[in-house]
């Protein structure tokens, strides 16, 4: 079991983790860098991506595919810029929240292993 497994239980579950998620995507929608890709996103699917991501990231224990990752942002063509802008924002609302800085680089290994899934779909 990868350290970042107990990430989730340890920020407190599932009460912490929504205000994480508000908080994180905050920081998303105020980032010009990255807040077009949602303009035009059903709050259904942000509700899920935020979810999806965050659960990931901490291990919630779901797991995803490649395929389905590429899938889910075909047409995008991410660039790095846009990916690194994400996870620091994950990176920085976690600090936020007290999480240290090797669980916090944890996180940062765990979401790279998605990377290639997701960029220049
Ligand atoms: C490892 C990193 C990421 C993970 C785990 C992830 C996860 C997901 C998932 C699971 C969905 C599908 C939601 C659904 O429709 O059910 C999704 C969609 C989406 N993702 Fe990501 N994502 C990541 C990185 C990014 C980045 C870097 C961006 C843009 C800067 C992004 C923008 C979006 C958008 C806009 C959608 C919704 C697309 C639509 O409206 O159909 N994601 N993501």
């Amino acid at each position: 079991m990868v350290a970042t497994a107990n990430l989730y239980e340890k920020l407190g579950g599932e009460e912490t983790i929504a205000k994480v998620v508000r908080a994180f995507y905050e920081k998303v929608l105020a980032d010009d860098t990255v807040n077009g890709f949602f303009a035009h996103t059903d709050m259904d699917k942000q509700m899920r991506h935020q979810t999806a991501f965050i659960g990931f990231a901490l291990g919630s224990g779901r797991q995803y595919q490649g395929k389905s990752m590429a899938k889910a942002h075909e047409g995008m063509n991410l660039q790095p810029v846009h990916y690194d802008a994400i996870v620091r924002h994950l990176g920085d609302t976690l600090r936020e929240f007290g999480v240290s800085p090797e669980d916090i680089r944890q996180v940062a290994d765990k979401l790279n292993t998605l990377r290639d899934d997701i960029l220049y779909k």
